[in-house]
């Protein structure tokens, strides 16, 4: 073994055998000029940050304390679906949903890309740890990356740093595990070489190895393919831990929904990316008496508590927000949590005094530098702000944050909201049967794609839990798992499980649904539907309210829109059928029978 002097390498705050091999071995494979072990201060933010103004990917904004401006390159904008892959031993373990590449293979591929990939540049290693500190079993992992912008991020997005160093010993003194996530931008520096702002690769790979639990992700610095704590970590390998282990790791956001009698009610929320889970988890009800706090707003790990119900926690620390759309009347909480500071903006515009604008933020200032770096003006015939363009923020900082939020024990769950985005044909909110019907609607789950992966967007797609791109092995044994899960416990423990859409669109195109903080009426149904009080009608597609069965007292829509985003249009669910159909058969031997069932089920209501 060749001995490489690499400052940094060997003052390691940590006496863990197989963590120091592992980050010995990266450094010896990636060479680069130094290693630091990141201690997750405030001093290394502003040391960090102080540097990446420097070299041009972060502007510091003027307007918004220890906040700042950041613009990628024009092609590292989104999740990069075709080039994630999921390397099961067994290629029948990935399913047909996943990219599968021989894990063997895939090592050696990208061992050669790794192979002198940090050149010029300094490796950081971070100890991060997904959900709070104090659980019985903190879920580690230790993410090594040669991007500041990524060790700043996950400042934000995980409890990390080194803190998290001393639960890497369990009680008795022995090692415990970690998720190693290995990461590069893939753009080495030659001497003397000046640094670009946003350095990446044509060449992009974002791997995951469920059997030794592993991710390497290579050419992109974009949050969902560089921060692997989140997608990678928290959905794609917990998924298989969780189906290892008995418990649920999904994309759902958690809330805290409180009556005029203060009663509580915890609801967690699968929808697609950018299909409406951070606004639903910080919403301002429009209904008097009713309160909403905020647990969490894009991930959630589900387990069974001694009670039999099922208890929620949140992963992360930090909201990694949809920028456009958000303002003071859609999403008044989301910008009060980043008015505080300390926060990262990437893809928005910047304003000439320092600060940050997207569109639907109201009126747009006469001139703006665009995500693009350029001059950008109203009469600018493309957007300032990139479609996918996000805030990073610390959750600690949201007005209505529950107290709850760090409880290693989570919060059990009355109700579960599948969602997605739908012009048409999905009513506005439907009441499962049963756990298993409920397993079923989350099944067939579709979306319009949209502009958080790469790709086209508009295109519906079958998104079953919204979990599609994230789920880490066979998407049959997956549906197998939640209807698993549904026989273990006690029925009437069970969450309810609800199927909602706000996106359904009237003949002139407009959604006829308010939406936003209106959702709190179909909260407030959902909840009544639980304690027995709210009326529903039986429909071939589940129970579904009528207009007069929400509480719609003061609502500024019109009737008709009402109804009509509640329709259950008979002809266009038989056009439906053929799709749900079509994307069974692509599941194969491992589909549940169970669902086919329920749509033999379905098709027979139908008639
Ligand atoms: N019409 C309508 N649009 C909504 C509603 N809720 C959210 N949106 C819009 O949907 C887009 C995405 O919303 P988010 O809440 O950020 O989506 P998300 O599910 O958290 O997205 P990811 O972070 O990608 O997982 C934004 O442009 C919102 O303005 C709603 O109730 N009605
Ligand atoms: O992972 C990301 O890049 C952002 C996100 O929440 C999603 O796409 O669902
Ligand atoms: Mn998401």
């Amino acid at each position: 073994m060749t001995a490489v002097a690499i400052p940094g390498v060997d003052n390691a705050p940590t006496t863990h055998q197989q963590l120091l091999s592992w980050v010995r071995e990266v450094a010896e494979l990636t060479t680069p000029d130094e290693v630091v072990w990141v201690d997750g201060s405030d001093e290394e933010w502003t040391r960090l940050t102080d540097r990446l103004v420097e070299t041009g990917t972060l502007t510091r904004l003027a307007k918004k304390p220890n906040s700042f401006w950041a613009a990628s390159d024009p092609d590292d904008v989104a999740r990069v679906e075709e080039r994630t892959f999921i390397c099961s031993v067994d290629a029948a373990d990935a399913g047909p949903t996943n990219n599968w590449v021989d894990p063997a293979e895939m090592k050696a591929t990208m061992t050669e890309l790794y192979r002198g990939c940090m050149r010029g540049r300094t490796m950081y290693v971070i100890p991060f740890c997904m959900g709070p500190l104090s659980a019985e079993k903190p879920m580690l992992g230790v993410e090594i990356t040669d991007s500041a912008y990524v060790v700043t991020s996950m400042k934000i997005m995980t409890r990390m740093g080194t803190g998290v160093l001393e639960k890497f010993f369990d009680a008795e003194g022995n090692e415990r595990d970690f998720v190693p996530a290995l990461h590069s931008v893939g753009a080495p520096l030659e001497p003397g070489e000046q640094d670009v702002p946003w350095p990446c690769s044509d060449t992009k790979y974002i791997s995951h190895f469920p059997e030794t639990r592993e991710i390497w992700s290579y050419g992109s610095g974009y949050g969902g393919n560089a921060l692997l704590g989140k997608k990678c970590y928290s959905l794609r390998i917990a998924s298989t831990i969780g189906r290892d282990e008995g418990w649920l790791a999904e994309h759902m956001l958690i809330l805290k929904l409180i009556s005029p009698e203060q009663k509580v009610y915890y609801v967690a929320a699968a929808f697609p990316s950018a299909c409406g889970k951070t606004n639903l988890a910080m919403l301002e009800p429009t209904i008097p008496g009713w309160k909403v706090e905020t647990l969490g707003d894009d991930i959630a790990w589900m387990r069974f508590g001694e009670d039999g119900r099922l208890y929620a926690v949140n992963p992360e620390a930090g909201f990694f927000g949809v920028a456009p759309g958000t303002d003071y009347h859609t999403n008044p909480n989301a910008m009060r949590t980043i008015e505080r500071g300390n926060s990262l903006f990437t893809n928005v515009a910047l304003t000439d005094d320092g600060d940050i604008w997207w569109e639907g933020m109201g009126e747009p200032p006469a001139h703006l530098t665009s995500w693009k770096k350029r001059d950008w003006t109203p009469d600018s015939d493309e957007p300032s702000s990139h479609p996918n363009s996000r805030y990073c923020t610390p959750m600690a900082q949201c007005p209505i944050l529950a107290p709850e939020w760090d409880d290693p024990k989570g919060v059990p769950i009355s109700a579960i909201f599948f969602g997605g985005r739908r012009a048409t044909t999905i009513p506005l909110i439907t009441e499962s049967r049963d756990w298993q019907h409920g397993t079923f609607m989350g099944a067939t789950l579709s979306s319009e794609t949209t502009a958080a992966a790469k790709g086209k967007v508009g295109v519906v797609r079958r998104d079953p839990m919204a979990m599609l791109p994230f789920i880490g092995y066979h998407v049959g044994d997956y549906f197998q798992h939640w209807i698993d899960t549904g026989k273990r416990a006690d029925a009437t423990k069970l969450p309810k499980i609800f199927y909602v859409n706000w996106f359904r669109r009237g003949e002139d195109k407009r959604f006829l649904w308010p939406g936003f903080g209106e959702n709190s009426r179909v909260l407030k149904w959902a909840v009544e539907r639980i304690e027995g009080t709210a009326a529903a009608q039986e429909t071939p597609i589940g129970y579904v309210p009528t207009a007069d069965d929400l509480d719609l007292a003061e609502l500024d829509a019109a009737r008709e829109d009402i109804e009509a985003a509640l329709e259950v249009d008979v002809e266009e669910w038989r056009a439906e059928v053929p799709m749900i159909e079509e994307w069974f058969d692509t599941i194969g031997e491992k589909l549940p029978t169970l669902l086919r069932e329920e749509l033999e089920v379905l098709k027979q209501r139908l008639g």
